[in-house]
Order: C-alpha cells, then sequence, then structure tokens
C-alpha cells in the first residue's frame, strides 16, 4: 500500500527540480513539478503559491497529527472497540449554543446538484436549476494534474461569469443563464496528497492546494457576485473527528484575516461520511459554529467507513451492497440525529445523493429510475432535511417539486422541524449491523463495477454512469471493502441457496468471468485502449490484501502522477 509516508520521500519520485526550463514562478521553497501550461501559471502565482505555502506551514503539523490519531483509533477498533459518543465533550453535546446565523444567500438550498470540476459540465450545474452547485475535487474527480489545474482555472471563470465551452462537435456553445445555482467547493480529504506541488521537500497537502487557489484567486469575486458579501462556501469530506473541524476552523481565519474579510464569511457543510463522525456531530458544529452552514449525509462514504471501522469484526458483515439503503436503522438512525443536531444548532440538515440517473433509451426503466430518486426524497424531506443532492439535471424538477410540495413556504425547515424524538437515539441504533442476504451477484456486481470505476479513474473520470447509476469514488469504495471483507471472513453467500464460500479461488474465477463480460459489453477496443487490465490488478490486490488499505484512491494515485519534463514517474 502507498502511505501518506511514502509520498513525504523525496527520493521516490524520479523527477528532480526542472531548473533552467520555462517554468512557474515560485516562491521560495516551493516546487512545482506538474505540466507547465500559460493556462495554469495564471492559477499558480508566486502570490497564489505563496499563500498555499503559508497553509502548508502552518498547518502541516495539525495534519499530521489529525492523520496520527486516525491510526490509533483504528487500532482500537480493529481491538474490539466501538466508535461512540466521547464522555470528555459531554458538555458540548448537551451545552446551549448556537451556530451563526445561515446567510440568506444560502438559506434555500432545497436541491443541490453536484459534479466534477470539469468545464461543461459547471455551466450545466451552475444553469440547471438546482439553488447550489457543489463543485467537486473529491469523489466525482479523478485528482490528475490537469484536471485540478484546469478545474481551478474553470471556477476562476465561473466566478468571474465569463466561462463558456464550445462543443465543437456538436457546434454548441455552453454559457451561463442569468440565474444560476450558488457555488460551493468540495476540497480533497485530509489524507490525500498534492504530488505535483512540494512545500520545503514534501508534497503538499491536496485539500489546502484546491481551498487555498481557489480561495486567493475567488474569493473578492465570489462575495460580490454570489455570497451576498458573505463566501466563499465549502463541502468539507471524509473528517473523523472534531479535532480535523477545528483545523478548517483555523485555516478559514487565517485565509479570512489575510484578505482583510470578516470573521465568518467563510461558510462550509460538512459531510458526515464516516462512522465516527457521527458521534461528533455536535463537536464538529462547535469547532465550525462561526463558518458552518450545516452538516449532510454522506451516505455512500458513510456505508464504506462501517465496512472499514468494522474490519476487525466479523459479526458486523455486510450484506449485498444493493440492500444497503437509507430504510437500514443505522442509517436511518444517522440521518434523524443529523437532522436533529443540525436544526437545533441552527443550521442546515443536508440529505445525501441517490445513486439513479436517467436511463435515456427506456421510457419505462427511466420512470422507475425516477420513482425511486422521488421516494428517496420524500424519505428526507419527510424527516426534516433541508435539501437534497441530484447527481445529475434531469433530476433536478423531480427533487425540487417533492421538496417544494413538503415545505410550505419556508426556504428551509431549520426551525419547524426540530426532531426531538431523535434525541434518544444511542449508540446501539448508530452501529446495528444492517440486515440483508448476500449473494454471488453482489459479489459480482461490486467487482465489475469497481474494476470499470477505476479503469475510468485512471483515464481521468472521476464520475460515471455504470449499469444506469452514478459511480464515484466514494461508490466504489463500498464495492472494494465489501469484497476484502467477505473473502477475509470466507463469508457464506447464503441469498443464492447455495451455500457457496467466498474465498480466493472463488474470487479469482470471478474476477476472470467479470473482466470477459467487461470485454464483451464495452468492446474488444475499448477494452484494449482502456485501462482495465491495470484497474483489475490494483482493485484485486486491494481486495485480496491481508490488511485493509485506508482508501483505494491513496493507492491508485500512484499511478496518474505525471512529473515534467519527464513523461511520467512512478512514485
Ligand atoms: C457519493 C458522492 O460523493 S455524490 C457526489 C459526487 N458525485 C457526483 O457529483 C456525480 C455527478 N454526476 C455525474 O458525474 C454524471 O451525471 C454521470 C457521470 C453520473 C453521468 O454523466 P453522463 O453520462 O454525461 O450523463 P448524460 O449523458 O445523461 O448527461 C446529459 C447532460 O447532462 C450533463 N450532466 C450530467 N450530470 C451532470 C452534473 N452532475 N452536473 C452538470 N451537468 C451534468 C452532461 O454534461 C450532459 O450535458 P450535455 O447534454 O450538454 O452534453
Ligand atoms: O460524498 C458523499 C457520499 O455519499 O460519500
Ligand atoms: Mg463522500
Amino acid at each position: 500500500m502507498v502511505s501518506f509516508e511514502t509520498f513525504l520521500q523525496p527520493n521516490n519520485f524520479l523527477q528532480k527540480k526542472t531548473s533552467g526550463m520555462i517554468g512557474y514562478d515560485v516562491p521560495e521553497g516551493v516546487d512545482i513539478r506538474g505540466r507547465y501550461d500559460p493556462e495554469f501559471s495564471k492559477i499558480l502565482t508566486r502570490d497564489a503559491l505563496q499563500f498555499v505555502a503559508d497553509l502548508q506551514r502552518e498547518f502541516k503539523n495539525h495534519i499530521k497529527y489529525a492523520m496520527e490519531c486516525r491510526k490509533e483509533t483504528k487500532m482500537r477498533y480493529n481491538n474490539g472497540g466501538l466508535p461512540g459518543f466521547d464522555p470528555a465533550t459531554k458538555y458540548i453535546r448537551e451545552g446551549e449554543w448556537m451556530c451563526a446565523p445561515v446567510p440568506h444567500a444560502v438559506a434555500d438550498r432545497r436541491v443541490e446538484i453536484t459534479g466534477p470540476v470539469e468545464r461543461k459540465m459547471i455551466i450545466n450545474a451552475l444553469n440547471s436549476g438546482a439553488k447550489v452547485f457543489m463543485a467537486d475535487f473529491e469523489d466525482a474527480l479523478s485528482p490528475s494534474w490537469e484536471n485540478l489545474m484546469r478545474g481551478q482555472v474553470n471556477l476562476r471563470d465561473a466566478v468571474n461569469g465569463t466561462i463558456s465551452f464550445h462543443d465543437q462537435a456538436r457546434n454548441r456553445v455552453y454559457k451561463l443563464n442569468d440565474q444560476t445555482a450558488k457555488l460551493f467547493v468540495r476540497p480533497r480529504g485530509w489524507h490525500l496528497p498534492e504530488a505535483h506541488i512540494f512545500i520545503d521537500g514534501e508534497p503538499a497537502t491536496g485539500c489546502l492546494v484546491d481551498f487555498g487557489l481557489y480561495f486567493f484567486h475567488n474569493y473578492a469575486n465570489f462575495r460580490k457576485a454570489q455570497g451576498q458579501g458573505f463566501g466563499p462556501f465549502f463541502y468539507l469530506p471524509k473528517m473523523e473527528n472534531s479535532r480535523e473541524a477545528r483545523i478548517w476552523n483555523n485555516v478559514f481565519d487565517k485565509a479570512e484575516k489575510w484578505a482583510g474579510i470578516e470573521k465568518g464569511s467563510i461558510r462550509a457543510t460538512v459531510l458526515i461520511e464516516t462512522l465516527p463522525a457521527v458521534f461528533q456531530m455536535n463537536e464538529i458544529l462547535y469547532e465550525l459554529r462561526d463558518h458552518s452552514v450545516g452538516l449532510n449525509c454522506g451516505r455512500w462514504d458513510y456505508i464504506f467507513s462501517y465496512v472499514k471501522t468494522f474490519q476487525a469484526h466479523p459479526d458486523r458483515l455486510l450484506p449485498d451492497r444493493v440492500l444497503v439503503g437509507m430504510s437500514q436503522h443505522f442509517m436511518r438512525s444517522y440521518s434523524d440525529l443529523l437532522i436533529h443536531t443540525c436544526h437545533k444548532r441552527g443550521v442546515h440538515a443536508m440529505g445525501g445523493m441517490a445513486a439513479q440517473i436517467p436511463i435515456r433509451d427506456d421510457p419505462a426503466a427511466n420512470e422507475a429510475a425516477l420513482e425511486l430518486v422521488r421516494k428517496d426524497k420524500l424519505r428526507e424531506v419527510k424527516a426534516g432535511h433541508d435539501g437534497t443532492w441530484a447527481a445529475h439535471p434531469g433530476l433536478i424538477p423531480a427533487c425540487m417539486e417533492v421538496f417544494t410540495n413538503n415545505m410550505s413556504n419556508a426556504p428551509n425547515l431549520i426551525h419547524s422541524m426540530k426532531r426531538h424524538d431523535a434525541s434518544i437515539l444511542t449508540e446501539e441504533d448508530l452501529l446495528q449491523s444492517p440486515r440483508g442476504v448476500r449473494t454471488m451477484e453482489g459479489l459480482r456486481l461490486n467487482t465489475r463495477v469497481g474494476i470499470q470505476y477505476l479503469a475510468a479513474w485512471l483515464t481521468g473520470a472521476g464520475s460515471v454512469p455504470l449499469y444506469n447509476l452514478m459511480e464515484d469514488a466514494a461508490t466504489a469504495e463500498i464495492s472494494r471493502v465489501q469484497n476484502w471483507q467477505w473473502l477475509k471472513y470466507g463469508v457464506e453467500l447464503d441469498g443464492d441457496g447455495l451455500g457457496v464460500k467466498v474465498n480466493l479461488d472463488l474470487f479469482g474465477r470471478v474476477v476472470e468471468e467479470e473482466m470477459a463480460r467487461i470485454e464483451r459489453e464495452v468492446g474488444k477496443e475499448k477494452f484494449k485502449k482502456g485501462m482495465y487490465k491495470e484497474a483489475c490488478k490494483l482493485f484485486t490486490r486491494q481486495c485480496t490484501a491481508p490488511v485493509l488499505d485506508d482508501f483505494l484512491t491513496l493507492d491508485a494515485y500512484n499511478n496518474i502522477v505525471m512529473h515534467h519534463p519527464i513523461a511520467s514517474s512512478r512514485l
């Protein structure tokens, strides 16, 4: 497995500094190892890089410490411990405090569209009719140098209102409408390095690069054009503990001071998408109370995290991935407690993503998919969520209708749906094992989805449609860790009536057969040109590893690091 520490060893990089060649104008201690591009150089200015370097220098030890704490906690769970509420922070959970009032500009977030920071998609998302667009450097983006830097260029143009795109094949020009969604940006998680930017001899922290460059170039225009004096707005992913939220809060404080804007200008919604974090929701809001606009149910990573947290607990095996929905007791409890917690503190409780996307060539299947989305959204709004996520513009009208019909005329439900009943939810409710069967088809589906997703990711696409569902890094993680878990514990596939146990032989056969199926489905040509074999190797190694890798993408990242002028380098 490639750990964060591996990236800290410069000797692992074949590429050294490109002195004397055309390159970026960098401040002391900063080394750019990604391709030079004149467009990128307008983002990677000396001052912007200085801002990122200052963030890195101030916070790197706090981040390292937080990552060490994650390891310690993991060890505790691996030794039989369970996540739970922290007695030391009871006073925060029981205290009477509120988050800063929600800015008017983002009071109404009933439907939010998400998508990678790709140029055409940004325009489509901003024009989609959703209230918010979450532009994603995380689950939906393969973090290649090109994707990240183009993403920054695209966001700058979007905030300036000058973004356009000419689709030459269709001779169609894309421009922003007069009315657009409010922009939130999701940087990467704390664990991911940015291997193309070295600061003082170490790879920069990915999320500080994403945040720092975006904030530096856009805060002023954003506040004028979008935030009505507030902003910029962010989504913060994959945190496990409130100490990680405190780092973000300090990053925001520092950025505000640097920009000379009022404390509390920057606002962020934290995704509750790890199992340990569900016990820290009050604490996370408390740390970010000047900068918070709520929490979101990141349901897919949450399921992934359930498996990861309980990797050493064979009594908590998951059933087939398709059976782990929001109606499972532990998922419903998580959503209910999140709503209660957010509304008690005066901020939004956002729902999550239904994975269905429109099915163009089959009206009946399309209607069935839409109906599943409507049902999911109805459950969310009735439970008290203030808004929800949509993966595709085609789903916005249906989501909007469900939320609008169930919200009276208010922009949100913060004050009307307190969900006091959820305050009694216990650790047992939040940890209850999901119910359901395991099948050979579940194993097969995990395998062919995981491999195809990874093949797309390695070629630059971080979200893809597969079998009429949206797949991204979070959903692919479920496929990976579920296979790992079933193999590790030799589970019986009890839903088929065959009593087959999962072992290496069986998995080997499944991988071979699913690769053959993928080749048939995508066609020989695409299969040959694509990265399916590389993806298969990576995915199979991770599913069969004696020790579970923390993240699929941390290992896979190794394959997309491209140092220049040497065309490609392996870490
Ligand atoms: C677990 C989580 O973290 S969820 C959040 C992260 N995941 C995401 O954000 C996924 C977002 N969704 C997507 O990436 C896409 O919808 C996909 C990959 C699933 C499907 O995309 P496609 O195959 O291109 O869909 P499709 O062909 O139906 O697209 C039709 C049009 O809608 C646009 N579109 C589709 N999804 C989006 C989106 N999320 N945002 C903006 N535009 C979109 C396409 O660009 C295309 O535009 P065009 O007609 O102008 O060419
Ligand atoms: O980021 C969202 C999720 O569901 O994961
Ligand atoms: Mg996620």
